[in-house]
């Protein structure tokens, strides 16, 4: 933990060592490998560099030397089975496992350049530079206009007019206005869950996130609910970097600009999605997107 920056590239070139016959067999044996990065990705400016990144739960380790480089006003997905570390290295980045006492990492993560794991970060003021949205939808039990402008409220903010007007900003945003513009001051908890999510969403950008963390947004969503986040992650990017776990393939190819398969706690394959979907470079990665396996 704390370590001094690597020397090494935060992303690694190229595809498999020429003397390991399969990505998977390696991983089962413990060998090393290096993640197959697709050269779109080292031409994008990164938020968020991940280099030689491993965390371990007590004893057992949950990510292998993870390097990966989200780039800036893209959407990027983290797909792979059930148990790979999704979650794991998405809560890495605004160090929600610090909650977790039996956790230790090692490794470097930057953001906008910035360590995330430096001894003398203030992890406050990290996480005001990070959004995150949740699987289920948590809005704060206070009104719909409180949760839009809550991240100001703990910054002091007091004038009304910046206030409504990030209000409205967000909401429109988060494409929300609409519905509730004349029902601000209403619990927010009376919205539906596909309401509430988008909620979420605007209190989310409200704070104006470096990077925006998405973790399975829509898995307890119904499809329409479900339609509308997906059109607003679209609308989102530009203006906001999202990084995304998802466990439906659809989703992560409909929404995403690069998608990031790991498997067992490695990052396997990264970039473009329409690649990884359509000719990923390993042949594990698309067994996994045409549902051959996981
Ligand atoms: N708090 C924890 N304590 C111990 N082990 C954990 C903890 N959280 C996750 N793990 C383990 O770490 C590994 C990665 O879990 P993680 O939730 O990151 O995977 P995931 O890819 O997001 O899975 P899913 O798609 O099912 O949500 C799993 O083996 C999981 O059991």
């Amino acid at each position: 933990m704390n370590e001094p920056p690597t020397t090494r590239p935060a992303v690694q070139g190229t595809v498999r060592p020429d003397d390991v016959r399969s990505v998977f067999d390696a991983v089962s044996k413990g060998e090393a490998f290096e993640t197959c990065v697709h050269p779109e990705v080292a031409e994008e400016d990164a938020v968020l560099e991940v280099s030689d990144f491993d965390l371990w739960y007590g004893e057992k380790r949950a990510l292998y030397q993870i390097g990966m480089r989200v780039p800036v006003g893209k959407v990027t997905a983290l797909i792979g089975p059930s148990g790979c570390g999704k979650s794991t290295l998405l809560r890495c980045v605004n160090r929600m496992n610090d909650l977790i006492d039996s956790v230790r990492i090692e490794g470097d993560m930057r953001l906008s350049g910035d360590g995330i794991y430096g001894p003398k970060v203030d992890v406050i003021e990290l996480r005001k530079r990070i959004g995150m949205v949740f699987q289920k939808p948590n809005p704060f039990p206070m009104s719909i206009f409180e949760n839009v402008i809550y991240s100001l409220r703990i910054d002091g903010e007091r004038n009304r007019t910046v206030l409504d007007e990030v209000c409205e900003r967000s909401l429109r945003g988060a494409g929300l206005w609409d519905e509730v513009k004349d029902r601000l001051q209403d619990s927010a908890l009376a919205l539906s869950g596909g309401q509430q999510q988008r909620l979420c969403i605007a209190r989310a950008i409200a704070a104006e996130p470096e990077v925006l963390l998405l973790d399975e947004p829509c898995s307890a969503l119904d499809p329409i609910a479900t339609g509308r986040i997906e059109d607003l992650i679209e609308e989102l990017k530009g203006a906001y970097s999202i990084l995304m776990v998802t466990h439906n393939m659809q989703q992560a190819s409909r929404a995403s600009d690069y998608t990031a398969f790991m498997y067992l706690g490695r990052m396997i394959e990264f970039g473009p999605t329409e690649s990884i979907f359509l000719r990923p470079e390993l042949q594990e990665t698309e067994d996994y997107v045409t549902g051959r396996f996981g």
